[in-house]
């Protein structure tokens, strides 16, 4: 599959890829009316085996842990809101790198969100809550899957760190964007991705609700860019 509209037109080659759609999504990739722009930073301790997340106390994404980010505003680099919301939300600094550029849209939004996602592991200060986000650590792990059990029962090394682990709790992805084990897993062993995931509003069974769930989607791995 080519890479869905809206995403940066530059990059040449993002594979190998992870594509799918929900089974009652029968259309294409929606046209999206305006786009925002983001950033989201996760930052971990490989030594200490450890991941910061958010848990967001109010507003958009309410109820839900995160990486730290928001908006960026006009007149700032993408990189200078990364830091600003990085310190106001977390009350650290870190030394981020650029990771992964992802499109989300949500059908009836009037805007879409072009989050551009940062990595750190080397941070300065102590987490602070926030009026918006309360930051805690998380024992560093990669989200359950087939796919990503196999590679963790292959590799001794990581066997070896989960053995070692710290007691802190597991990262609460189920209570995460649901697109997250999409990316997440590329983030932590370092790759570059760009992908765009669409959401529509679906009952949840169990509830009777009605939710945002993931209808189509598309995630790459960057291996070059025009202008690398
Ligand atoms: N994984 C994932 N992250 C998302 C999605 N949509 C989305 O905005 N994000 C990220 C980007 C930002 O890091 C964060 C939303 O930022 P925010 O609403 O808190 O922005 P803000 O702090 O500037 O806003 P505010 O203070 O004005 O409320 O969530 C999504 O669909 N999936």
């Amino acid at each position: 599959m080519s890479i869905p509209p809206g995403l940066p037109p530059n990059t040449m080659t993002a594979l190998p890829s992870i594509s799918g759609r929900h089974p009652d999504y029968k259309d294409d990739w929606m046209d999206i009316p305006r786009t925002k722009l983001y950033t989201n930073v996760f930052v971990w301790d490989e030594i200490e085996r450890k991941i910061l997340l958010g848990y967001k106390k109010r507003g958009f994404g309410m109820g839900l842990y995160n990486g730290f980010g928001g908006k960026v505003e006009s007149g700032e680099t993408v990189s200078e809101a990364a830091l600003r919301e990085l310190k106001e939300e977390s009350g650290i600094s870190a030394n981020i790198v650029h990771c992964g550029t992802l499109l989300f849209f949500a059908k009836g939004e009037s805007c879409a969100h072009l989050v551009e996602v940062f990595r750190a592991t080397s941070f300065a200060g102590d987490p602070t809550e926030s009026e918006e986000m309360r930051p805690d650590w998380y024992a560093l792990s990669l989200p359950d899957s087939d796919e990503n059990s196999r590679t963790r029962k292959q590799d001794p090394f990581e066997e070896a760190a989960a053995i070692m682990s710290n007691d802190l709790p597991s990262i609460p992805f189920d209570h995460m964007w649901p697109d997250v084990p999409l990316w997440f897993p590329l983030m932590l062993s370092e790759k570059r991705f760009i992908g765009r995931v669409d959401f529509a509003k679906f009952k949840d069974d169990a509830t009777g609700t009605l939710k945002d769930a993931m209808v189509k989607w598309w995630i790459g791995t960057i291996t070059a860019t025009s202008d690398s």
